[in-house]
């Protein structure tokens, strides 16, 4: 409906029996937006995306797809998906699936112009058993496209491909989303998220705990990362303003609320090898997130 959000989800509650996966979850996404959701496994991604495409019965809230119930809007070709487990018939051909899909929809994505945004240039023959995991998640990507839907929800679109396939998919994404798709994606790729998506939302045991630009989410965490090359013997005790110590072979890295405080003791107890310095990535955020909520998990259930 013109003038409705892209997807708007209100008291959102899934259960699996005794497991409550999604908490009364609210989510308003306005059309356009790239918005990527983020979380730990099992944090409620999925559950939310299956939901939100009528797959499986909340047990309580609301959702609207472009103004529309998710079988509406799925049956009207207004939303395209890719799932996790998205199954393709093994011993069918790529062209023949996608022909079959394609007509299923009142206006369908032309063709020739489908393969090329979709990456499947020379699948067309391939019978789907044959398919690597990569090819296999671009023609999920291309039946995700059929419909020539304005929605997009993707379940960790990319995990099965190689780098430059990554690469090649977040361009097209970028290109859907310039035209004015909605795109709406969980991973677990944390750098994709930051270099595409508009907005981040991380959800932790089924509620979302935070949702803003990846600036926004990045400023959750205060303070900077250092690392440098150490001896095992070097102590790191007692540093002014350190919040977390990591060892990875020679590389120590630690976390500090105040840099400045953190390299004066260090230079003054001795060489900085291979320092690098430097600001919060949104893996860090989100890590952060995550375990602050965790933990208030576990003392709330104490
Ligand atoms: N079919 C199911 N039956 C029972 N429990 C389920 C089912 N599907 C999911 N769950 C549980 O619901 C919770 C949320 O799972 P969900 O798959 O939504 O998380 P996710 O964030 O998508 O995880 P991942 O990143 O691993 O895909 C988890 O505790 C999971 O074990």
């Amino acid at each position: 409906m013109p003038g409705s959000p892209a997807l708007d989800v209100s008291g959102l509650t899934v259960r699996y029996g005794d497991t409550v996966a999604v908490h009364d979850l609210d989510l308003t996404i306005p059309t356009g937006q790239t918005v990527a959701l983020l979380g730990a496994n099992g944090a409620g991604k999925s559950s939310v995306v299956n939901a939100v495409l009528g797959l499986l019965n909340p047990a309580a809230g609301s959702v609207r797809l472009l103004g529309r119930t998710p079988q509406d809007a799925v049956r009207a070709g207004c939303v395209g998906a890719m799932l996790q487990h998205g199954g393709l018939p093994s011993e069918a051909r790529v062209g023949e699936v996608l022909g079959l899909v394609r007509r299923s929809f009142p206006t369908a994505w032309p063709l020739d112009d489908l393969v090329v945004t979709a990456g499947i240039d020379g699948l067309l023959d391939r019978p789907v058993e044959a398919l690597s995991g990569g090819q296999r998640q671009r023609v999920l990507l291309a039946l995700a496209l059929a419909g020539a839907p304005p929605l997009l929800l993707l379940d960790e679109p990319t995990s099965a491909m190689d780098v430059e396939g990554r690469r090649a998919f977040w361009t097209t994404m970028r290109g859907l989303a310039g035209s004015g798709h909605t795109v709406v994606f969980a991973t677990h790729h944390l750098e994709e998220a930051d270099a595409v998506a508009d907005r981040v939302v991380v959800v932790a045991h089924g509620r979302v705990v935070a949702d803003g630009s990846t600036a926004q989410v990045k400023a959750h965490v205060a303070g900077r990362t250092i690392s440098f090359t150490a001896a095992p013997d070097r102590g790191l005790d007692c540093l002014p303003a350190v919040t977390g110590v990591t060892r990875q072979g020679a590389t120590v890295t630690l976390a500090t609320a105040d840099a400045d405080a953190t390299l004066r003791a260090l230079l003054a107890d001795g060489g900085l090898p291979d320092l690098e310095v430097r600001g919060a990535t949104l893996e860090d955020a989100v890590l952060s997130l995550i375990s602050t909520v965790t933990h208030q998990t576990i003392g709330a259930a104490r």
